[in-house]
């Protein structure tokens, strides 16, 4: 055998165990302790890749498999019964959608070998979702109710499921033996009062009815029971001496008349079309019926055909659930790569093995940033859990950890674009990684041409979308300077591009090459400097050079602009790639006008180091710094023979004392706004 093959199987084999030990683990908190710790949905996609894994790999399968069993091993201390007939769970059709219908109406004709023209009546049902009961009446009389247990021993809980006020204790001329099976249910309206109960006493809330339903049901004490106020609704049988039906649909019928509670959503159809027109019509009403339902369950009604067909392990071949499309599943990370949008943001996308969630099928879904990558404890090899609701985008709502491959990998964010190899870089306190390659960047470029062009940017009237990516595709534009070697003649030719409409765009771009210094910068695409980030950068340094030459501080004295923006900027302009795309603008042609700007200009509090104290009438201490730097000066925190003034309030301390011991002036917060709206300093 292969050295590669190899592995593969012992991975499988690793992973089976792993996915059955997963599931003896949920089968004892759903079972044994009402307390589940993962969705039914998760449960389920659990199982089934079990399932077709020990159905592909039959070597590796355990005789104990989860898949073999139903239910869990009796663990209270209630009394135990084996049950006269076992009982089993139903098949669960792995296909969601209606496709399911059709496979189970083909498997069941294929196994009874019908011919085209016979036809077969399904009886069409609720799958109720809480937990079965055998009631054992004799002579009419109920003597027994017991949980289905592992499927042939259950619990005796006679006296609790005799509290359920819906149920008849005695039944007029019922067979000798005659076992009732159906689903004990607790109503979403009582689950809700009983949880709201539970947290005014500070006791454990439940997962959900079904949970509640069986934690109720499963009581040493049926006083308890009795005040839960559960439901039962019948849908089988187990043991019965006389059977007064021959058919599914006429045994619910009878159990009916009988006084059993029998839903009235159930219907005997005979075509898959039929069966799908159901589970959709059902689907439409569930979230309106008083109770919690998990699918809906066919079945062949006839009871002789039923025989005909049999069990397979721990299933009847005659009837099926099918349940509706999870809006939850599990699958495993297959890798972990980076995207790089349209406006340089790098994302980590996660590239699943495909699953059918919500609705479709996903392969592959944002992690969104290294945060949330590190936050969910991401490896690539990881089982993850999947959501996906409606027409929401899918996401992962957490690992299981306990399914982590031997080899699982962790990832990391590279340094540099992945597309054009720029560095991307993350700021302190931001979550995002951008590339800094804005303007050459090949992700980047429809966006950064269509920018470039924008009415408040270059002001280039004839280029949008389609025009854009024509111009990318036909490398007539790489970096947005390449707009200004446009002609006519290259134009010409592209989708819905005539002479006259080439003549235009080549008539507005050359008019554009005249602009100012503000629109420029807007122009460049210099993350986050907007329209007014770029009139003050404009009009603090008056020209292009002082800005690329800038340093983080000097940055951080234009208005408006704090760390982050200012190291977008110096990011910006470090990147030489931006600085060829710039200089080529300019041997185009662009220019604008340039001056000093206001950067230089002497500010009112330039050289000058404040010490603030005590409370100000108005300003709080932020505040006051915030004003004090604007205007050029310097704030410190204590005083020294170099401090030029204390601005002092009210109730100040040592500082003020301080001061006064030293010699140093002392200002009050009129006198500070006096130094800068008239640039006098006060006389010391
Ligand atoms: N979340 C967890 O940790 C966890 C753990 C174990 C099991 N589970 C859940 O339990 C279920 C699997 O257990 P299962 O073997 O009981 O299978 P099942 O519940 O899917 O199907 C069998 C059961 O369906 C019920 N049922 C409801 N309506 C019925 C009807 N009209 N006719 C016949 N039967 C009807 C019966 O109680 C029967 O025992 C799955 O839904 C699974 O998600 C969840
Ligand atoms: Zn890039």
């Amino acid at each position: 055998m292969e050295e590669q093959d190899k592995k593969k199987l012992e991975a499988v084999k690793l992973r089976m165990e792993k996915l059955a030990e997963e599931l003896e683990k949920h089968n004892k908190a759903y079972y044994i302790d009402n307390a589940p710790t993962v969705s039914d949905e998760i449960y389920d996609s659990l199982f089934q890749e079990l399932a077709r894994l020990e159905k592909e790999y039959p070597q590796f399968k355990s005789p104990v498999s989860p898949t073999e069993r139903v239910g869990a091993t009796v663990q209270s201390e209630l009394k135990k019964v084996t049950h006269a007939v076992p009982m089993l769970s139903i098949h669960t059709e792995t296909d969601y959608t209606a496709q399911g219908a059709y496979d189970f109406d083909a498997r069941v004709r294929r196994e009874l070998e019908l011919t085209p023209d016979q036809t077969i009546d399904y009886d069409c049902e609720l799958k109720f979702d809480g937990l079965a009961i055998n009631l054992r009446y004799e002579d009419g009389v109920l003597v027994q109710a017991a949980t289905r247990g592992d499927g042939y021993t259950g619990e005796d809980v006679t006296a609790n499921v005799k509290t359920i006020k819906t149920l008849p204790l005695k039944v007029d001329g019922f067979p000798k033996i005659f076992e009732v099976r159906g689903e004990v249910i607790m109503h979403k309206e009582v689950f809700r009062k009983l949880n709201e109960e539970q947290e005014a006493v500070g006791a454990k809330l439940f997962a959900n009815p079904r949970n509640a339903a069986a934690g109720s049901l499963r009581q040493l004490d049926s006083a308890l029971t009795a005040k839960r106020n559960l439901n039962f609704y019948a849908y089988g049988y187990g043991e019965v001496s006389e059977m007064p039906a021959d058919t599914q649909s006429g045994l619910l019928d009878y159990l009916k008349s009988k006084g059993f509670p029998v839903i009235s959503n159930r219907i005997v159809v005979q075509t898959p079309e039929q069966l799908e027109a159901f589970h959709l019509e059902v689907a439409r009403i569930r979230h309106d019926l008083p109770f919690d339902i998990d699918g809906v369950v066919y079945k062949v009604n006839s009871f002789a055909r039923q025989k005909q067909l049999g069990f397979v392990s721990r299933e009847p071949r005659w009837a099926v659930a099918h349940k509706y499309p999870p809006e939850e599943v599990q699958t495993q990370v297959l890798d972990i790569t980076v995207q790089v949008g349209r406006t340089g943001k790098l994302t980590p996308v996660a590239r699943l093995k495909p699953v059918f969630v919500g609705g479709t099928t996903i392969s592959n879904v944002s992690l969104h940033n290294e945060e949330f990558l590190q936050n969910m404890g991401i490896k690539i090899g990881d089982t993850v859990v999947v959501h996906r609701a409606g027409d929401v985008i899918p996401e992962i709502v957490r690992v299981i950890p306990e399914l982590r491959p031997k080899d699982a990998r962790d990832f990391v964010m590279p340094e540099f674009c992945p597309v054009c190899g720029s560095h991307a870089y993350k700021e302190d306190g931001e979550k995002d990684r951008h590339c800094s390659g804005g303007l050459f960047c090949r992700a980047q470029r429809a966006q950064s041409i269509l920018h470039f062009v924008s009415r408040k940017a270059m002001g280039i009237d004839g280029i949008g979308e389609k025009l854009a990516e024509q111009l990318i595709e036909h490398d007539l534009v790489t970096t947005v300077a390449d707009i200004y070697r446009l002609t006519v003649d290259k134009l010409v030719g592209l989708d819905r591009m005539g002479q006259k409409s080439a003549e235009k765009l080549v008539a507005s771009i050359e008019a554009s090459k005249k602009t100012t210094l503000e629109r420029f910068l807007y122009a460049i695409s210099i993350p986050e400097v907007g329209e007014a980030t770029a009139r003050n950068l404009a009009s603090h340094f008056g020209a292009l050079k002082p800005l690329e030459e800038a340093s983080l501080e000097q940055l951080q004295e234009v208005e408006d602009i704090g760390p982050s923006g200012a190291e977008n900027i110096l990011h910006f302009f470090a990147e030489p790639a931006n600085i060829a795309v710039i200089n080529d603008l300019m041997d185009r042609g662009v220019v604008w006008e340039e001056g000093t700007g206001t950067s230089g200009q002497e500010l009112p509090l330039n050289g000058l180091t404040f010490v603030l104290t005590g409370t100000l009438p108005t300003l709080s201490r932020d505040e006051a710094s915030d004003i004090i730097r604007k205007a050029g000066g310097k704030v410190s925190g204590s005083v020294s023979k170099k401090t030029s003034y204390v601005l002092a309030g009210e109730s100040a301390g040592s500082k003020l004392a301080k001061a006064e011991a030293l010699g140093v002036n002392i200002i009050d917060e009129p006198e500070l706004f006096k130094m800068i709206n008239q640039g006098v300093k006060a006389d010391g």
